[in-house]
């Protein structure tokens, strides 16, 4: 049985959701990923999914880490085919998964890194609503930065369905946010141009538009889901609004930049291997 938090009551949930829980919450505490947890839920059961989400999200809160804001998976479709699903989910971010820009991911820190580009918005006013509108979003935004999302996967191999994915966080690992925010007024997030490097050369790019049709739309449709479900997002939250272009895996030794246009650049780098520090 792995290691997690007992204190917070599972009672009430069923075995089934208990048990992919443990399963990827001992991966990540044993640093070493375990068999998708699809087989355990019901074929395609994607609130099954995000009651396993959520409960190792309160185990994690019970150890007083805390949460953030959110991230927007598999908004692009060309994450979508990289990982034969077709349609959005979302994850928790929390507070110590922050890299500092221009900093370096320790060796060791994640399992399987991959790599994206992202437009980020940071907010100023709760987002309540069950039908959460553009002009809710933009009256609450109180500006945008450039962002790189490293994603992890507990599941082996990256062997993951969308329940899998949701389950486990979103496939969430550690965040970069460029240095300067940029306000959102006269900005036009459909038509800003990504393009990231690794080590120097081109590796993933796309367009604001590649994003469920623009990063806004993305949020709405996050605003939206989060308020449905009774945890709207808040005053203070950061939102990952999902990938530009491809995800590109990393190794060790890898350096990556992100440029948006008119929001700025993004990089950072991963640890050599031995490099423990
Ligand atoms: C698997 C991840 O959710 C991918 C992601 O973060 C994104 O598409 O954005």
């Amino acid at each position: 049985m792995p290691n997690v938090p007992d204190h917070v009551p599972t009672d009430s949930l069923p075995g089934a959701v208990v048990k992919a829980a443990d399963a990827l919450a001992g991966a990540a505490r044993a640093g070493i990923a375990c068999a998708p947890v699809r087989t355990l839920l019901d074929d395609g059961d994607i609130e099954a999914a995000y009651a396993v989400q959520r409960l190792n999200l309160r185990r994690e809160q019970a150890t007083g880490r805390r949460i953030a804001g959110r991230k927007i998976g598999l908004t692009s479709p060309a994450v979508q085919r990289q990982l034969g699903v077709d349609q959005p989910d979302f994850g928790a971010l929390f507070a110590d998964t922050a890299v500092p820009e221009g900093g370096e991911v320790p060796a060791g820190r994640l399992l399987q890194p991959k790599v994206e580009a992202e437009v980020a918005l940071v907010l100023g006013s709760d987002l309540p609503h069950r039908h959460c509108t553009v002009v809710d979003l933009l009256r609450a935004t109180d500006f945008a930065l450039p962002a790189l999302e490293i994603v992890d996967s507990r599941v082996r191999d990256w062997d993951i369905s969308i329940v899998d994915t949701v389950a486990d966080n979103a496939s969430c690992g550690l965040y970069v946010l460029g240095a300067s925010p940029v306000p959102l007024s006269g900005l036009n997030l459909r038509s800003v141009q990504m393009t990231m490097t690794r080590n120097g050369e081109m590796a993933s790019h796309g367009t604001g538009a590649d994003c469920l049709g623009g990063p806004l739309n993305a949020a709405v449709w996050l605003a939206s889901a989060l308020a449905e479900r009774g945890d709207p997002l808040r005053a203070g939250d950061l939102v990952l609004t999902g990938a530009l272009g491809p995800m590109v895996p990393a190794a060790p030794g890898d350096v990556f930049h992100a440029r948006i246009s008119n929001l700025g650049s993004v990089g950072v780098g991963f640890a050599a291997e031995g490099d423990h520090r």
